[in-house]
């Protein structure tokens, strides 16, 4: 069984004032963390203070993006090692807004993956097609080349540990949510390419998030689908009731 993982992304939204009231509000309402990973990707600069406070609860710390090298010259870039040392357990690698503005490449998110890995942090990688290219029938194509390029070099262990979300750009912040069947089939296209690449039961254990519009509203049919494992949360993550109302819905998943 695959322990579902509900995580905001926040974006570039929230003073720290209002980062630190959320969490206050929401960490003694996260539920017990042996039924789901509650997880809250925060801006880097409220990070430190979003760890301490989080403390012994079962809501955990997120980072956005990181830079690939242990350190050096990067002028504005956070590592993986700085992260770490923060005690961030997750980051997120390669989301589209970081691939559209930020020039990232399949190839500059695999030595991300990678390099999270080296550094003791769980990533999770996006993936996911324009509208134009699920309208020429090319979204199978288009995940499973992020999947591949973006596992290179991991071993079966750091694929099973991997978090991968599907999220379909032309979904994410626009109301528009896949149907669930829709999000299901590609996410079952994901997991075969896992199977393909390492093997079966890597492929059983990998949780695979949806995102894009996902909301109370829709998160229990979602996350009743085969090989819909969590969601990966923008808008709907940045109010306490919205979001501890995902937590709990995929605490019964
Ligand atoms: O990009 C997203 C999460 O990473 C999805 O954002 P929305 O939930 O606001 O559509």
């Amino acid at each position: 069984m695959r322990k579902p993982i509900i995580a905001g992304n926040w974006k570039m939204y929230k003073t720290a004032a209002e980062a630190k009231q959320f969490v206050e509000e929401v960490k003694g309402l996260a539920p017990d963390a042996s039924k789901v990973d509650s997880v809250i990707c925060a801006p880097a600069l409220y990070l430190q203070q979003l760890v301490a406070s989080t403390e012994s609860s079962a809501l955990q710390i997120g980072a956005q993006t990181m830079h690939e090298e242990k350190e050096g010259a990067f002028t504005g870039e956070v590592s993986p090692v700085q992260l770490k040392d923060l005690g961030v357990n997750y980051v997120i690698i390669g989301h589209s807004e970081r691939r559209q503005y930020f020039n990232e490449t399949d190839q500059s998110v695999n030595k991300k993956v990678v390099a999270a890995f080296e550094h003791g942090l769980t990533p999770i990688m996006c993936v996911g097609e324009t509208l134009e290219q699920r309208e020429s029938g090319e979204t199978g194509s288009v995940v499973e080349a992020q999947v591949e390029a973006g596992l290179a070099g991991l071993s079966e262990q750091q694929a099973s540990e991997l978090v991968i979300a599907y999220e379909p750009i032309w979904a994410i912040g626009t109301g528009k949510t896949a149907t669930a069947e829709d999000a299901n089939e590609v996410c079952g296209i994901i997991r075969k390419k896992v199977a393909s690449l390492f093997n079966e039961e890597t492929a059983q254990n990998i949780r695979i998030q949806y995102g894009g519009s996902v909301k109370p509203a829709n998160i229990e049919e979602l996350m009743g689908m085969e090989h819909i494992d969590g969601a990966l949360v923008g808008g709907a993550s940045l109010e306490t009731d919205s979001f501890v109302k995902l937590l709990e819905a995929g605490s019964h998943a």
